[in-house]
């Protein structure tokens, strides 16, 4: 019998065991050789995961796969904070996908899980693989101020754990209601994450594309993507479309979804000097993934949470923001989000906010200013209170 220490199996705890997170992240990871722990506060999900041994993750479309994730548990990070600690305090690799409204209430379990880690261990690496420009740097912030609670400094968090910033893109449905853990993916994905925080200790995982500079990667994906993709769900919940799929099927809403993207990407050959011919390739290739008609995805889906999504930095108000500073046309930007004003899904809360909001006794320019953050003195003001203004009509004040 040898003497020597069995290997060491490496440990990544995932926050947010839902559609990305087992769909995506999860599987690249568990294919990386990392044993897997979910965390999640939904309890039906982690008892799912803990009474089943493997899921599979299905890619349906051209040139999908199927793909079998096993080897994990699942805590309940609601009710089990001590075990969740524990687990962090031993893990190489923490990550989210949980939605970036949410990255402030699992940051503190991660501070004491980073608090508790043995004298000498190697740093811990985390990751928020959240739709939100630097989605880790707002990560980071909450876990630092947890930290200090912990009686951890911010070199003590340096010596334990390195930050950094990532770009996650696969579309993953909402899956079937009484389809057990198997999740349905498009076969297509990218998972970019900045290099340099890691030096030449970098977590060793297959698929990842590692970049120098995020900035341009996260704004291209989240300002054609997702600024793409919540156009095509806006336009197409206005014109009746209850998938995707057939809302690109639509050709006025497809006019309407290439119109915006023609403004993003004048926006982004403006500002990180994309070649013109690069990025009409990538907004061809996603919009014939927005087609990909055995992919499920619904409106209701993709345009959930639209107070987030027309917030100040996010997929409408960023772009179209700057395009106005630099002189250019916004208004294909402007009249999506025009649409976003009108969604109204009774089991999305921030719709059911946005149309409440609508319908109380502020003025246009109040509610522009809540919805959007933009200020009077920017050039877009004014237009943004039109829209506003137009979205109310008819709706008692
Ligand atoms: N679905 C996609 O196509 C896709 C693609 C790229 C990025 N994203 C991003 O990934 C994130 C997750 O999206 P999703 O589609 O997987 O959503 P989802 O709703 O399927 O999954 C989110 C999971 O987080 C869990 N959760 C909520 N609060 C939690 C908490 N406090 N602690 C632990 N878990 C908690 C929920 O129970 C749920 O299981 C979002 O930021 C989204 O923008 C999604
Ligand atoms: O997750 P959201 O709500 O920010 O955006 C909805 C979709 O656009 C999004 O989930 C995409 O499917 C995904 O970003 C593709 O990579």
């Amino acid at each position: 019998m040898s003497d020597a220490p069995a290997e060491h199996q490496k440990t990544a705890v995932h926050f947010g065991a839902g559609n990305i997170g087992r769909g995506f992240v999860g599987l690249l990871l568990h294919n990386a050789g990392y044993r897997l722990v979910f965390a999640d506060v939904a309890a039906p999900l982690i008892d799912a995961l803990n009474d089943t041994p493997s899921y599979t993750v299905h890619e349906v479309g051209e040139g999908g796969a199927d793909h079998a994730v096993d080897g994990y548990t699942a805590v309940n990070s609601a009710t089990d904070e001590a075990g969740l600690v524990d687990r962090i305090a031993a893990a190489d690799v923490v990550t989210t996908a949980v939605g970036p409204n949410i990255l402030k209430f699992v940051a503190p379990a991660i501070a004491r899980g980073i608090a508790a880690r043995p004298a000498g261990a190697a740093p811990l690496a985390v990751m928020a693989c959240e739709n939100a420009i630097n989605a880790t740097d707002i990560l980071e912030k909450e876990i630092r101020s947890a930290a200090a609670g912990e009686g951890l400094d911010d070199g003590a968090v340096d010596a334990r754990a390195v930050f950094a910033n990532t770009a996650v893109d696969r579309i993953v449905p909402t899956q079937e209601a009484g389809g057990g853990l198997d999740v349905r993916v498009e076969p297509y994905f990218e998972w970019a994450i900045e290099k340099a925080p890691f030096g030449d200790a970098a977590p060793d995982i297959p698929g990842v594309t590692w970049v120098d500079s995020l900035g341009p990667y996260i704004e291209r994906k989240l300002f054609t993507v997702n600024t793409g993709h919540a156009s095509a769900a806006y336009f197409g919940r206005r014109a009746g479309a209850e998938k995707i799929s057939d809302a690109l099927a639509d050709l006025d809403v497809r006019a309407k979804v290439e119109a915006v993207l023609a403004e993003t990407k004048a926006l982004l050959v403006a500002k990180y000097g994309f070649a013109p011919e690069q990025q009409q390739a990538y907004v061809t290739k996603i919009l014939g993934r927005f087609a990909n008609a055995e992919l499920p995805d619904t409106v209701e889906r993709v345009g959930r949470a639209p107070l987030r999504k027309l917030s100040r930095h996010e997929r409408f108000v960023g772009p179209a923001a700057e395009l106005a500073e630099r002189g250019m046309a916004a208004d294909a930007l402007l009249a999506a989000m025009g649409a976003a004003l009108a969604f109204d899904a009774h089991d999305d809360e921030e719709a059911v906010r946005l149309q409440a909001l609508l319908a109380s006794g502020s003025s246009d320019a109040e509610l522009a200013e809540e919805i959007t953050g933009l200020d009077a003195g920017h050039p877009l003001h004014d237009r943004v209170v039109a829209l506003v203004a137009d979205a109310r009509v008819g709706r008692p004040a």
